[in-house]
């Protein structure tokens, strides 16, 4: 048994004459893993999912479940269930009905049906509520009605099409730590479509990041939010500041005027690049020892740490977050390690780039 379970091989998809929705998309998703689909509204999430459950055809590409190719298997035959964001629950049902309604269409044997949805039913922390109307329940239990609905079935795979949104902001911060606690109870593979990144950084094993019917960058929270591929992934995922620059040679980039020491390498000399530092990276020091040195144009409290935003000498807009504060107009120096300064190639594709990040690490075994 191979740890994937599920591919995607060149797989496009365009509805009737209308632009391509998604464009020679190609993925692979491993068993037991909780997965995050994140992108702007429009970019393909939940054309991936309806792919995957079978409510519509690729146009061109192979979409593998199991090693099996399934594009011709019809919706009711894949082992998937799919949690929607109104939940798309039966109102007239109560919440034994809805749960049970795939397991009677299976004929299963009363006394099974009973002992099942007690069991999902436990699982989503709703022991006892088998007789209550759909109606007559919050937002989140809905939600948990759903989720066990999709359970009882025992798929090896859940879709989730962001079923949070409609919930406060509270209750949806409960229920993002429930989903994560339930899919590692389960062991099965989720696949959560969300637009709200620190949703998908709080949740994920792997996040994929779609713009516009391609993937732009797969990998681990961590990865993608140290190391993003390109603007668009640095800039959706957290606040950033992005310039740009000129990778001079290996280990030495210029933005603002001004050289500095990074950590990147394998450029060529003089590329032209994007650097992205992140405001938490950035510390205040006074004017004269700043690597970089700001006007304060605007200063906010956020609780946790000061936002502060500054001016350099070239017109750059710098984020600072900082436990320190600066008042607007006050003239402060920032400094930062080269490990707060990612390079970003243009057009770098995600293998070029993978391939350039391992070339670090194999650089540091061999203690380069
Ligand atoms: N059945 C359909 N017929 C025609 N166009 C469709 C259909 N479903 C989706 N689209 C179009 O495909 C594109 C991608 O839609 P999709 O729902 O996959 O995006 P999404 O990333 O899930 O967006 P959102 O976050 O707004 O739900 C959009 O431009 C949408 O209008």
């Amino acid at each position: 048994m191979t740890n994937t379970i599920i591919q995607f091989n060149n797989v496009t998809k365009q509805y009737d004459n209308d632009p391509v929705v998604l464009d020679n998309v190609s993925f692979e998703i491993e068993r037991g893993k909780f997965y995050t689909l994140l992108g702007p509204s429009g970019c393909g999430k939940t054309t991936i999912l309806r792919l995957i459950a079978g409510f519509t055809e690729a146009t061109s590409g192979d979409i593998y479940f199991d090693n099996k190719k399934i594009n011709d298997i019809p919706a009711n035959k894949r082992q998937v269930n799919t949690v929607f964001q109104d939940y798309a629950l039966f109102p007239h049902l109560n919440v034994f009905e809805n749960i049970a309604f795939g397991l009677r269409i299976k004929k299963m044997k009363n006394t099974e049906v009973e002992a099942k949805v007690k069991e999902a039913l436990s699982f989503v922390n709703l022991p006892g509520y088998e007789q209550r109307e759909i109606h007559d329940m919050s937002g989140g239990q809905r939600q948990r009605v759903a989720i066990a609905r999709a359970i009882v079935n025992e798929p090896e795979v859940i879709l989730l099409d962001e079923p949070l949104s409609a919930l406060d902001l509270k209750l949806r911060y409960q229920m993002q730590g429930e989903l994560r606690d339930l899919q590692r109870r389960l062991g099965i593979t989720f696949i959560f479509v969300t637009h709200d990144q620190e949703e998908a950084l709080a949740m994920s094993d792997e996040i994929f990041v779609l713009n516009k019917g391609n993937i732009q960058q797969s990998g681990t929270p961590i990865d993608i939010y140290d190391e993003p591929i390109n603007r668009f992934v640095a800039d959706f995922i957290g606040e950033s500041n992005i310039v740009k620059g000129t990778m001079i040679e290996d280990f030495l980039v210029e933005f603002g005027g001004k050289r500095f020491e990074c950590v990147d390498q394998g450029m060529h000399p003089n590329e032209p690049i994007e650097i992205v530092i992140r405001p938490e990276d950035l510390e205040i020091t006074s004017f004269d020892s700043g690597m970089l040195k700001i006007e304060v144009t605007s200063q906010l409290f956020r609780g946790v740490h000061y936002e502060i935003t500054g001016i350099d000498h070239d017109g750059n807009e710098w984020l600072v977050h900082s436990t320190k504060k600066a008042n607007v107009g006050d003239k402060i120096g920032l400094h930062f390690g080269p490990e707060a300064v990612h390079v970003m190639r243009f057009n770098e594709t995600e293998e070029d780039f993978d391939r350039r990040l391992d070339s670090y690490s194999e650089g540091e075994a061999d203690g380069k």
